[in-house]
């Protein structure tokens, strides 16, 4: 049976790489272009020598052209830089190829909160409209009719999941939530930067971009959604001395008085019910808290939580793997569902502990 031919833009940096580890065990889609300015002409083998021996290894890097990426493919994963995803996802819709962009060029319904956080203005406001925000979990029914999927950004994905069940049921307080994230170094990307050397990085923890992080405005957006009100949310990102993973640990002022037996069972009922089959969303047991490693190299989001009604806060702490669920594996998800196939096709199960 001929599979489904797929493209990846950006297959040099570290969700490009991901994506490639993970096609290259999916049973449906044939990985069938691969494209990077700086390796074109060298194999996948060369420059991605632990998928050596694989059957993607012989495939040869282009650089991107999207004519040759249309005539090839069925669908494109853009795994570039924010504000230049946007123009290749334009030409590549014109040309009836389906687009999952892992940058945040779509993910902001407002193109003029866009132009703020981002420094940017976008050259596609008309896109915007018909692109659906890729999680999954919520826009199951959604994505499986997109044509253009915005994949959520890597620390959203772990704060939002926390979130849904406590908003959908307005447990907590939307204006009264504070988060407080951590991730490891490869959140960064490939590209070299002095933030990101390992003498800057191991051995060290510290805060970035307090109050002006760019998730703030794509999670206050979703946040909005779910609880049917604008909110405006305090966001911290730190930086971990490790590879994968983000930890999120978030407040919210608690509006109910139900017992934390009660609420375990709400977010369990939550993602039971979720649109999408998979069941990724694991509810730790209370006083099991969730560690980076459960979840490395998978797509699950672990989340422990406690309701602390001395202080009146449900606490939170999630975990995901941010380049498969928060880049990569939630990619291969919203293509699977774009295409028709189940959703967790190809996705890893078991994660990499230790
Ligand atoms: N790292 C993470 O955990 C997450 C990343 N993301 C997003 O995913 C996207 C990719 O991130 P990541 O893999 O970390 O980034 P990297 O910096 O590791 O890689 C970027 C890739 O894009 C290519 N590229 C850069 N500029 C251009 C250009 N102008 N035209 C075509 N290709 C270009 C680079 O290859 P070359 O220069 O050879 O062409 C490289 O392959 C980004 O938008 C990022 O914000 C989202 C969630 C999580
Ligand atoms: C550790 C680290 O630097 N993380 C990145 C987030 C990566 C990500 O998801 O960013 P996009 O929105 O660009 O897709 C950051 O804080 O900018």
């Amino acid at each position: 049976m001929q599979r489904i031919p797929v493209g990846l833009v950006g297959v040099a940096g570290y969700t490009g790489m991901e994506l490639c580890r993970l096609l290259a065990a999916h049973p449906e889609l044939e990985l069938v272009r691969v494209t990077s300015r700086t390796e074109a002409g060298k194999t996948l083998g060369q420059i991605l020598p632990h998928l050596h021996e694989t059957g993607l290894a012989e495939l040869v890097v282009t650089a991107p052209d999207t004519q040759d990426l249309a005539q090839a493919c069925k669908l494109v994963f853009l795994a570039v830089p924010h504000g230049t995803a946007m123009d290749l996802a334009a030409d590549l819709l014109r040309k009836n190829v389906r687009v999952v962009d892992l940058s945040a060029d779509f993910r902001l319904r407002d193109p003029e909160t866009y132009s703020q956080w981002y420094n940017l203005d976008h050259r596609h406001v008309s896109l915007l409209e018909q692109a659906v925000y890729g999680l999954p979990e919520l826009y199951g029914k959604e994505i499986a009719g997109a044509n253009l999927v915005a994949n959520p950004g890597c620390y959203p994905t772990s704060v939002l999941l926390a979130l849904a069940p406590a908003l959908h049921h307005e447990l907590v307080n939307p204006e009264d939530i504070l988060v407080d994230s951590k991730s490891g170094a490869t959140g960064a990307g490939r590209k070299p930067s002095t933030a990101t050397l390992f003498c800057e990085v191991q051995d060290n923890f510290r805060a970035y971009s307090l109050g002006r992080h760019r998730h703030t405005p794509e999670m206050e957006q979703e946040i909005g959604v779910l609880s049917g009100q604008q909110v405006q949310l305090s966001f911290t990102p730190h930086l971990l001395p490790i590879g994968r993973g983000i930890l999120s640990t978030i407040y919210a002022r608690l509006k109910t008085t139900a017992s934390s037996e009660e609420v375990h069972a709400l977010y369990r009922d939550y993602y039971a019910q979720s649109p999408v089959s998979a069941r990724w969303v694991r509810i730790q047991t209370p006083g099991v808290w969730p560690e980076t490693r459960f979840v490395r190299g998978t797509m699950y989001c672990d989340l422990g939580l406690l309701v602390d009604q001395r202080t009146k806060r449900l606490l939170i702490v999630s975990v995901i793997d941010n380049l498969c669920r928060g880049a990569s594996g939630q990619a291969l998800a919203n293509a699977n569902l774009m295409l028709g196939l189940a959703p967790d096709m190809g996705l890893p199960v078991a994660p990499m502990v230790p």
